[in-house]
């Protein structure tokens, strides 16, 4: 240490002027570096310098890991036995089934029905903010209520498919998570890339390194019929004319899967969903806010198409999709390969769940209006060029031959069901909005 006297002797040495300071200091240093370097104690120094290095780096690599332990929302002892705890089958013969995109709209439901009949259900979702993200977490604390839990991650993160899979050995994966939306894609197309694409792969990519590997059951879309105008769609014609970036990418999916499905031996089960909906639904579809704009006495926009004036949508209410979607599992047949090899063929297959009886959107506003006891304020504008297609209408006769499918609700029933739902989710009462 030193003492006051030498302090004293500095400030003298070196007056307040700043550059002369600099200049005084830096001869004084290059002086006695030079009486350092010349003397017999520099290997002493060197070794001194060497090992602050070499601890400065093990210290950074101890940060490094420990922050990246305490970002991560998933590993740990505790989580495992989360995991392990969501997946225990119930029932004789049930399936432990991870379901991505859990917290969204056909995956709560889908996961819903699975835990219900004694499966074990693990769920995974990035809860992105697409949507009101406040919903799907509502949606997964349902799911907890119930004993499912839904992990936070996305599908894109290979070391955490890695993670699950060497928790549990899966049976079947039911591949929901996806960025949905027609018109978004224009807003936001890497998105549809990102999740539809790379997240499919990276999911598959999990699938075919498992063992045992599941069965993969996924999300399609009936948008894959873009301008198709045989109706109704049938799973053999052709889908080759997509009419946006978001059915293009469920069209990639359909092959990227049929090419797991050839190498791997994966036993894959495509579902062409038709404009699914409902109770806990997604906010961004037209009858979602339709409802809300009704509610609220704003204006509502109706698509006109040019050709035929009226768009038209299966439309197909959730717990008939929830019924295909479990019938598609129980039926899927077993992947054949394990860890990364073929050892025969596997099953491939595409099925469209769809309603069969089209409904126009102002016939679509006019349940809406009965149901909320409200008249719409409709600007009717011609559809823009923004990837929609003028009508969809499904032939499921495949579906039913192979698994019984067969939906059983109308759309004034369906809307029926999901009005209460908003209403009471919402806070609306007949008189009005509850503050
Ligand atoms: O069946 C499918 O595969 C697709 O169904 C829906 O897509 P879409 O049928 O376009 O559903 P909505 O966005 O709810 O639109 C329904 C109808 O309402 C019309 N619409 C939509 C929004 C609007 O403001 N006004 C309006 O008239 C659309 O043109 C369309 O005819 C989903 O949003 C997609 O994620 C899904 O893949």
């Amino acid at each position: 240490m030193r003492g006051a006297a030498a302090a004293a002797a500095d400030e003298e040495q070196f007056p307040s002027t700043p550059g002369k300071v600099k200049i005084e200091r830096a001869y004084s240093m290059s002086r006695q570096l030079n009486r350092c370097f010349t003397s017999s104690t520099v290997f002493t120094w060197v070794l001194f310098v060497m090992a602050l290095i070499a601890s400065y780096l093990s210290f950074q690599s101890i940060l490094d890991t420990s922050s990246r332990y305490l970002a991560a929302s998933w590993g740990g002892i505790q989580w495992e036995a989360q995991v392990r705890r969501s997946a225990q089958i119930r029932r004789t013969g049930g399936a432990a089934v991870l379901v991505t995109g859990a917290a969204g709209f056909v995956g709560s439901h889908v996961s819903l029905a699975l835990n219900k009949r004694g499966d074990g259900v693990v769920g995974l979702d990035n809860f992105n903010a697409y949507y009101d993200p406040s919903l799907k977490r509502a949606r997964a604390a349902l799911l907890a209520q119930r004993g499912v839990f839904v992990v936070a991650g996305d599908v894109n993160d290979d070391r955490l498919l890695g993670k699950l899979f060497d928790v549990v050995p899966f049976t079947h994966v039911m591949h929901l998570a996806a960025q949905a939306g027609v018109r978004y894609a224009m807003e936001n197309p890497s998105s549809y890339v990102q999740s539809n694409v790379a997240g499919l792969v990276a999911m598959l990519e999990a699938c075919k390194s498992a063992n045992p590997q599941p069965a993969v059951v996924w999300a399609s879309s009936s948008s894959v019929y873009g301008l198709n105008e045989k109706v109704p769609f049938s799973e053999t014609d052709q889908t080759d004319r997509p009419a946006s970036l978001y059915a293009a990418t469920k069209k990639a999916g359909e092959e990227i899967a049929h090419s797991y499905n050839h190498i791997y031996g994966l036993s894959i089960t495509g579902l062409r969903f038709f404009t699914v909906y409902g109770p806990w639904g997604r906010p961004d579809m037209a009858y979602f806010s339709f409802t809300r704009s009704i509610l609220q006495g704003k204006p509502i926009t109706v698509y006109r198409g040019k050709d035929r004036p009226e768009l038209a949508r299966d439309f197909t209410f959730i717990d008939d999709i929830v019924r295909g979607c479990l019938a598609a599992l129980d039926t899927a047949g077993e992947s054949t390969g394990s860890g990364g090899r073929k050892r025969g063929a596997a099953p491939y297959r595409i099925y469209n769940l769809g309603n069969t009886r089209p409904v126009t959107v102002p016939a679509l506003v006019e349940i809406l209006e009965r149901h909320l006891g409200r008249k719409a304020k409709k600007n009717i504008v011609e559809m823009p060029g923004n990837g929609d297609v003028p009508f969809t209408h499904a032939n499921i006769s495949s579906a039913q031959l192979d698994f019984g499918y067969k939906p059983s609700t109308d759309l004034e029933t369906g809307l029926w069901k999901f009005v209460r739902w908003y209403l009471s989710y919402y806070g609306y009462q007949r008189g009005g909005y509850i503050p």
